[in-house]
């Protein structure tokens, strides 16, 4: 079984309802487990600033499906919601992007994982890590400019 965390996103329309169909219609596949959701957070906009605030969540869950099968689930959601997204980093009525598989590094055209931006959004970061305070991040890190150097178990060996 694989584990997978996504960051759902909405800013246009009824943005509950829109992320609670996409949870919903993730639960409903035969392929995937929901099994953890965090906290609704409104958010501010990154990228292009000049649009309404986001209601932002990740889901964590487990699946059968590879990461390009569960790319493809995520894009049916969105298209079932009927996705709309005028201009590139503009506003959307739902956005599901994959954040990790696994431990695994993906750099395809497809898709990257973990998503290349994770780690620079708090709207990502905060649910992410209410959902797994104890998350184990690939050292994909290391390509994101932060690079483990030391760590200790305590500040007695500090
Ligand atoms: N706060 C916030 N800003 C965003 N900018 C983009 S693009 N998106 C879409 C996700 O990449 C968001 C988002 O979901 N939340």
């Amino acid at each position: 079984m694989n584990q997978s965390y996504l960051s759902l996103g909405s800013n246009m329309g009824d943005r509950f309802e829109m992320l609670r169909q996409a949870v919903s219609q993730l639960a409903d596949h035969p392929a995937i487990t929901v099994t953890r959701i965090s906290s609704l957070y409104e958010t501010d906009p990154v990228g292009f600033t000049d649009q309404e605030p986001f209601l932002n969540m990740v889901v964590q869950l487990e699946t059968e499906l590879d990461a390009f099968g569960l790319l493809d689930v995520c894009q049916e959601v969105e298209q079932n919601l009927n996705r709309k997204r005028l201009i590139r980093w503009g506003p959307r009525t739902i956005d599901l992007d994959i954040l990790l598989y696994n431990q695994e590094i993906l750099k395809t055209e497809r898709l990257i994982v973990p998503h290349p931006r994770m780690y620079e959004r708090a709207f990502v970061v905060i649910p992410l890590l209410e959902v797994n305070p104890n998350l184990e991040v690939p050292d994909v890190l290391e390509t994101s400019g932060v690079r483990l150097w030391k760590s200790y178990g305590s500040m007695k060996e500090f």
